[in-house]
């Protein structure tokens, strides 16, 4: 499929010459969830501040539906939305004319048809004649959303969508992120929360230190980089590994009931069977044998251990 957006060694150093952004390369095609992971301070603002047309970048090119961002702003800028991380809603207006005034800004003919279907994607067409102060934090942020996509928007950023808010919450704005990807519109979105990551994006990227360290698939990435646990449980109380199953691979579990066995999935050989029979070897009994894949989190901390060492 075609990128519909494309960034090219794009560099970022604000005045005090502090660089954000370092020479981020990325395609994202269109139709697809990329989620943007990455520890506090490591760009992401910056980056989906760039190509939203916000903050100026340094070098570097960014295009969006073929158009460069500074070249030809208006209609690289009327591909995009950009749903902010602050909620910035004037409290007195109502939410109609909160969306319909984004619309305008856009330089879009006012479309009643257009702002009513973005309403009901946003379940906020009851809502409608409300003013935003009487609504809950939940649709507070569903209003910037339907602002946001009030201009019929190509691409959508959302700059952590769930800070803060509670798991239901979360889910909902899951639901809404599937909806909106089933209308065809392509999504980036940052995020702390690995679970959303791992919940919502076929894509994710990783970035720290201004550096993208990878983007990939999500499933793929959690088999590549998976690790699995084998937990040995055992019928008796062991105080240590025994020293004929000694390894680094090899660890007993806090209640000494198990031995815990990590191994690559990607490995040809696992080294379970030779364990196994280690195991029966010393006179152990097994009650039971569990495995456990290594989730996105692990694979995250690992990944941004790595490069700060
Ligand atoms: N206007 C600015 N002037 C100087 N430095 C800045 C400015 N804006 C951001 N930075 C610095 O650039 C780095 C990246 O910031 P950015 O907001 O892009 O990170 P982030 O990944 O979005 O972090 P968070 O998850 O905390 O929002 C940080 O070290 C930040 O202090």
């Amino acid at each position: 499929m075609a990128n519909i957006v494309e960034i090219t060694d794009l560099r970022k150093s604000y005045k005090d010459g502090f660089q954000a952004l370092k020479g981020v390369n990325l395609g994202i095609e269109e139709g697809e969830i990329l989620a943007l992971l990455g520890p506090n301070g490591a760009g992401k603002t910056t980056l989906i501040s760039t190509v939203c047309g916000i903050t100026m970048p340094t070098s570097g090119t960014v295009t969006v539906g073929g158009h460069d961002i500074l070249h030809d702003y208006r209609a690289a800028r009327s591909m995009i939305g950009l749903v902010p991380q602050e909620i910035n809603l004037e409290p007195f207006e109502r939410v109609i004319n909160t969306v319909r005034f984004s619309r305008g800004l856009f330089g879009k003919p006012s479309d009643d048809a257009a702002i009513e279907k973005v309403l009901r994607q946003l379940s906020l067409w009851d809502k409608k004649d409300n003013q935003i102060r009487e609504l809950s934090g939940g649709m507070k942020r569903r209003v910037l959303i339907a602002k946001a996509l009030a201009h019929d928007p190509r691409v959508l950023f959302l700059d952590e969508p769930t800070a803060g808010v509670d798991v239901e919450l979360r889910k909902d704005m899951w639901q809404i992120v599937d909806k909106l990807k089933e209308d065809g519109v392509t999504i980036i979105l940052t995020t702390h929360y690995i679970e959303e990551a791992e919940a919502i994006a076929d894509r994710v990227g990783v970035i720290a230190h201004g550096e993208l360290l990878l983007v990939e698939e999500k499933t793929k990435l959690m088999t590549r980089m998976g690790q699995k646990e084998l937990e040995v449980q055992l019928t008796e109380t062991l105080t240590e590994v025994p020293r004929n199953l000694q390894s680094d691979d090899l660890a007993l579990s806090s209640d000494g009931h198990a031995l815990i066995y990590t191994y690559d999935t990607n490995a040809e050989r696992t080294g379970i069977t030779k364990l196994l029979a280690d195991v029966a070897a010393e006179g152990l009994v097994l009650r039971d044998v569990v495995t456990r894949q290594s989730s996105l989190e692990d694979i995250f901390v690992n990944l941004v251990k790595e490069d700060a060492a």
